[in-house]
Parts: C-alpha cells; structure tokens; sequence
C-alpha cells in the first residue's frame, strides 16, 4: 500500500461515520453564499475607513460566535445520482466552501461531464478575465468526474492545458468534459470551457492513475 493511498483511505474512513444533516447543510450553504458576497465586498466596497474598522470588528465577533461552538470534521465526499460526487468542501463544486465558485456538475447519459457557472470578479486574472488556473482547477474537477462517470477514477497524473482565448468575467459560461480512451491505469479525458459566443477559450487533455494499493 503506498503511504497516498492509505493516507487517504484512513481520511476517508474517518469521513464517512460522520452522519449529514441536510437542513444544516441548507443553513450553512447559505452562510456560504453570504460570505462569498462579502468577500467580493472586500474588494469593491467605498466605505471609509471607520466603516471598514467597524465592519471587521463585527466579522471579528461572528467569527468567534462560530469557533466557540468547536472544530469538526469535514463533511464526507458522497456519490449521489449519475455519479456525481458531492463535495460539500471542495474548492471547485463545495455549497460549503467559500472559495469555491460553487460550479454544479451533471453527468450526462454519454458520460459527459458539464456545468454551466458565471465567474465573477473573485476569480480574475488578466483585468476582466478569468484567472488561468481558475480555468485549469475547474477543468481538472471537471475532468476527474468524467473519469469517475467512465468507472476509472483516479488522481490526476498530468493535465495538458492550452488557453485559446481570454475567458471573460461576469458572463455565463459552460464547460464540458468526456473520458476518451482508458491504457491500463490511465484514463484520458478531453475538457473544455466555451464562451458566451460557442467557441472555446481553453482546452486541455487530462491523465488521470488509480494509484497503486
Ligand atoms: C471521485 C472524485 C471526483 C472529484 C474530481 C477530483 C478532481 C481533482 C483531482 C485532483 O486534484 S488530484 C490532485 C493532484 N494530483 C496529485 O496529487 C497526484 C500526485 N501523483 C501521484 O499520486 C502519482 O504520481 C500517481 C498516482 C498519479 C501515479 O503514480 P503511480 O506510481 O501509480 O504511477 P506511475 O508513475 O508508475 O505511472 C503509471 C503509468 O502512467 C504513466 N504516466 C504517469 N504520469 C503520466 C502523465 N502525466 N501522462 C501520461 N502518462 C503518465 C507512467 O509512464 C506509467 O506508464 P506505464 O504503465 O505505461 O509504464
């Protein structure tokens, strides 16, 4: 057994006697949402600077409102219809994460694994447009459900990525990704995200190995 594998196995196992509340679950994705309008804020807002002491003093105290109840766990990974795995953590798809987009991801009777999603200014790289490893984390998810959706999951090994085109902010977009071919160990998976106009602003290939037990 290689130390990642049972590293994860025991993570995992630990995960999974965790009983999930999904009326919590609702409350805390709502949390979730606040904060990410809050977060965005952080950046925009024209409060002075006695209004931006006062506010984090608040944030301060909300903060410790939460702490003082104590420290879990994370919530398990669970594989719900169509093989779609719900993370509530994940910093791609996770309700729970307030770094996540979150983007939502179906599987399609094909295998294909799509989402649609707007990125706001959070995700910016070049002004205007969306950071390049935003692009590369969501089609490396994206990828990694395609693999799973194929029945070979794995870790991803390589992910070969070519930027067509700026992807803009603030506009709907979707990406898709599809497993292609399956050597062995290795699954390869085509992905891509597209425009509001059709056409691709980035493509990539990604290999994705079960490691070794
Ligand atoms: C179910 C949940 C769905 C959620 C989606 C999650 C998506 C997100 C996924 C991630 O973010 S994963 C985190 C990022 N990836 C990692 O941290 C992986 C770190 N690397 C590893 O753990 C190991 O390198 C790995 C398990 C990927 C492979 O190690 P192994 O020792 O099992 O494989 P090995 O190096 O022996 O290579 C096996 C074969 O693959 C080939 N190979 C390795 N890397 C390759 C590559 N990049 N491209 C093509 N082939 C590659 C290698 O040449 C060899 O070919 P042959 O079998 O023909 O000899």
């Amino acid at each position: 057994m290689t130390g990642a594998w049972a590293a994860m196995q025991r993570v995992f196992e630990e995960r999974e006697r965790q009983e999930i509340d999904e009326g919590r679950v609702a409350r805390l994705a709502e949390l979730a949402a606040r904060v990410r309008e809050l977060s965005e804020l952080v950046i925009l807002s024209q409060a002075d600077e006695m209004e931006i002491a006062a506010v984090t003093r608040e944030i301060e105290l909300l903060t410790a409102r939460l702490a003082a109840a104590g420290r879990g766990i994370p919530p398990s990974a669970e594989v719900g219809d169509g093989g779609v795995v719900r993370q509530l953590g994940s910093p791609v798809t996770g309700l729970l994460n307030t770094l996540a987009p979150p983007i939502e991801i179906r599987i399609g009777d094909d295998g294909t694994a799509r989402s649609e999603f707007t990125l706001g200014l959070l995700y910016e790289g070049p002004p205007g447009f969306v950071h390049g490893g935003v692009s590369a984390m969501i089609l490396d998810h994206l990828s990694g459900c395609a693999a799973s959706a194929n029945g070979t999951p794995g870790m991803t090994a390589g992910l070969d990525l070519r930027y067509r085109r700026p992807t803009p902010l603030g506009v709907p977009l979707s990406a898709e990704a599809k497993a292609v071919r399956v050597d062995g160990r290795k699954t390869f998976v085509d992905s891509r995200i597209i425009g509001p106009d059709g056409r691709a602003t980035a493509e990539a290939t990604a290999v994705f190995i079960m490691p070794t037990r």
